[in-house]
């Protein structure tokens, strides 16, 4: 019998594997999930009209995002709890990303610390730590030194999520925190007694926190989780370095436009990097966003879906399907490269 042909099997695969209330946990989404299955189905409805005879051998798909040359536009959003997929977790997934020769962007709510994480990606990993600003600015400070001293590139500012989105499977599992013996180990040490802090969510996040963000560390700071094109000309105007376009894969607030709809607008309103995620399953899917402007997309249940089937072979196969899907789709679009995509390569689906 052969191995999982696509991603979607690769979720069949993880499904039979997880228990039901962490495979729900990675699946769901928030209320009724519309934002979750639009994420996918916007991709659907986008049409792809190629060119031919253009002669291309093969398509260039290496690409730089602030600095880090990676192999191709395809790179690791940051997910939580990595441990319950599998033992390695997060190294493992490290591991992966390495062998990949792409990006990894480590959560905050890792269950592996992120100095190791750092350590099994190793130092050619181009590493970015994904940061919620909390309340106390010295915790926030610390997180942002601990990142630091990790080697991380970059800080991924996570914007959606002043509340937890109401997931409502999660619900019907009593879901409600990681079991016995996995932590979130880089709140380790930050509670009053130096245990494991637990992670807020700030309902008064705002554009002061990220300036004094801005004002402690050196690194590159990515806000994720932006969706508004006034918002990404804010965030320039803050000295942002680059955007992730979200939704947090439909999890936070539910009936949110589908990543790949808000996409355009967001590239057309500013001159920094644009990553944009939710919903990419296929090749076919990154040429889409490279069309509409995007530096490149970020991956979050795929990841999850191979770690769960088969370890870190299973992300790394789950990261060398999607490279040769992309680059199968560029030869048959008649594209030189992931730079060279243009946007009349697009047309939308009649209804
Ligand atoms: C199980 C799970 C955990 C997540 N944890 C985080 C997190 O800790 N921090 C964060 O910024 N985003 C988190 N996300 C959102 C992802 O970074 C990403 O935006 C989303 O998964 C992309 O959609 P996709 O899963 O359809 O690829 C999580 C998503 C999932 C599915
Ligand atoms: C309170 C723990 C924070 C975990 C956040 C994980 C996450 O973002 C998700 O979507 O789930």
């Amino acid at each position: 019998m052969s191995g999982p042909l696509s991603l979607r099997e690769f979720e069949a695969l993880a499904r039979d594997r997880l228990p039901l209330s962490a495979y729900d946990y990675f699946a769901g989404g928030a209320d009724d999930e519309v934002t979750l299955r639009a994420n996918e189905s916007a991709f659907a409805r986008l049409r792809l009209l190629p060119r031919v005879l253009r002669g291309n051998a093969a398509p260039d798909l290496r690409t730089s995002l602030l600095g880090a040359d990676i192999a191709m536009p395809v790179v690791i959003a940051p997910t939580a709890f990595h441990r319950l997929a599998d033992p390695e977790g997060e190294l493992a997934t490290a591991r992966a990303a390495a062998e990949a020769d792409t990006l990894m962007i480590a959560s905050m709510a890792s269950t592996v610390a992120v100095e190791d994480i750092a350590k099994a990606g190793g130092a050619d990993l181009p590493l970015w730590f994904q940061l919620y600003i909390q309340s106390d600015s010295k915790v926030t400070e610390a997180l942002v030194r601990r990142a630091e001293d990790a080697g991380c590139r970059a800080l991924v500012v996570t914007v959606d999520s002043t509340v937890f989105g109401r997931r409502e499977r999660d619900h019907r599992h009593g879901f409600h925190d990681l079991p016995e013996g996995l932590y979130c180990e880089n709140m380790r040490g930050l509670a009053g007694d130096g245990g494991v802090r637990p992670i807020e969510m700030i309902r008064d996040l705002d554009w002061e926190h990220v300036q004094r963000l801005r004002s402690v560390t050196g690194l590159p700071i990515v806000l994720k989780g932006l969706m508004h094109p006034a918002d990404a000309v804010l965030a320039a105007a803050h000295g942002v370095s680059a955007l992730m376009v979200s939704n947090h894969g439909g999890r936070q607030l539910d009936t949110v436009v589908a990543t790949i709809d808000a996409v355009a607008d967001v590239v057309a309103a500013v001159d920094i990097p644009v990553l944009v995620d939710g919903g990419v399953r296929r090749g076919t899917d990154v040429v889409k966003a490279l069309a509409l402007g995007a530096d490149g997309v970020a991956i979050g249940r795929p990841v999850l879906w191979g770690l769960a089937a088969r370890g870190q072979t299973g992300v790394a196969q789950v990261l060398r399907m999607l490279r040769d899907e992309l680059d199968r789709a560029l030869a048959l679009c008649g594209c030189s490269s992931v730079h060279d995509i243009p946007r009349d390569l697009l047309r939308e689906a009649p209804c």
